[in-house]
């Protein structure tokens, strides 16, 4: 069995893991720790691989901490930054276990994203223009979310490869309507009761147009990304830090 510790355990997306992880036969809970608990209760004695699902102000911390006490974790939580993951990188090489210790990032957990991501990346080279609308429930603190500006900078890096300049747009006045700019790419964010997770990639050229859209209706969707994150962990994961369900999938 591989014993699972949950931190925030009391959230939307932590007590679905809480859920997924008593609900699955291969794993068993550990520990479901919240805001305001002790992380060091947390160690490799009681603990295989921790889910973090918290807020973006506190994930750095939180995994920090708990690569500091050697154990292996899977992070939901959205706001990396390449600073951020540097800093996780430092730590791992600085740690109790620095040719074993296994940290994961994933954007998204839910294989339609990931796909829809993947495939984007995949047809951004064919296009001129390319737009990202991500659109989630109000209730999410972070925008654009962390799955859109993955996307957007996985369709930048395909556009830079394929050799593709800025993408054509003639705007001469934006009181913010033509939303954040990532790496080259527009990204509007909307929030709106009744929605979930979802996300649209508007690629055009002259005369055409191509949408590739992925619908999370359901924090039920994460769950078997989750459970295939923990399950590489406790696995063949490679040791070090891996960003992205995409790396775990034979695409
Ligand atoms: N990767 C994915 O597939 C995916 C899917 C959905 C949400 N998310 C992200 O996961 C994060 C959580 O989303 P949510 O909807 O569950 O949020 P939420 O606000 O419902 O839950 C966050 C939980 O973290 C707890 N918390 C806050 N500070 C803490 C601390 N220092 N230590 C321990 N617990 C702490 C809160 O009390 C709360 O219970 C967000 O960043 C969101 O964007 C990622
Ligand atoms: O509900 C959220 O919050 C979500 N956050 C992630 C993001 O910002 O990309 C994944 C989708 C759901």
């Amino acid at each position: 069995m591989i014993r699972v510790s949950v931190v925030g355990a009391k959230g939307r997306m932590g007590s679905h893991v809480v859920d997924a992880v008593n609900g699955a036969a291969d794993t068993q809970l550990a520990l479901a720790l919240d805001a305001g608990d002790d992380l060091t209760r947390i160690s490799p004695d009681n603990t295989d691989v921790v889910v973090e699902f918290t807020v973006p102000a506190v994930s750095l911390t939180n995994v920090l901490a708990l690569v500091a006490q050697g154990v292996d974790v899977v992070v939901g939580t959205t706001g990396w930054t390449e600073e951020k993951l540097a800093k996780v990188r430092e730590a791992i090489a600085a740690g109790p276990r620095p040719d074993t210790q296994k940290v994961f990032i994933a954007p998204n957990f839910a294989i339609s994203a990931v796909l829809a991501d993947h495939f984007s990346t995949q047809a951004a080279k064919y296009f001129e223009s390319v737009e990202v609308i991500e659109l989630h429930h109000p209730d999410k603190v972070d925008a654009p979310s962390g799955t859109a500006i993955h996307t957007a900078a996985g369709i930048a890096a395909a556009r830079k490869a394929a050799g593709l300049g800025p993408v054509p747009d003639n705007t001469q006045t934006d009181g913010g309507s033509r939303g954040q700019v990532v790496d080259g790419v527009h990204v509007h964010a909307v929030r709106l009761r009744g929605l979930n997770a979802h996300e649209e990639v508007l690629f055009g050229n002259a005369g055409e147009q191509l949408v590739i859209r992925a619908d999370s209706f359901d924090r039920g969707s994460f769950m078997p990304g989750v459970l295939l994150a923990v399950r590489k962990l406790a696995g063949d994961a490679p040791a070090g830090l891996t960003v992205g369900l995409d790396k775990f999938l034979d695409l």
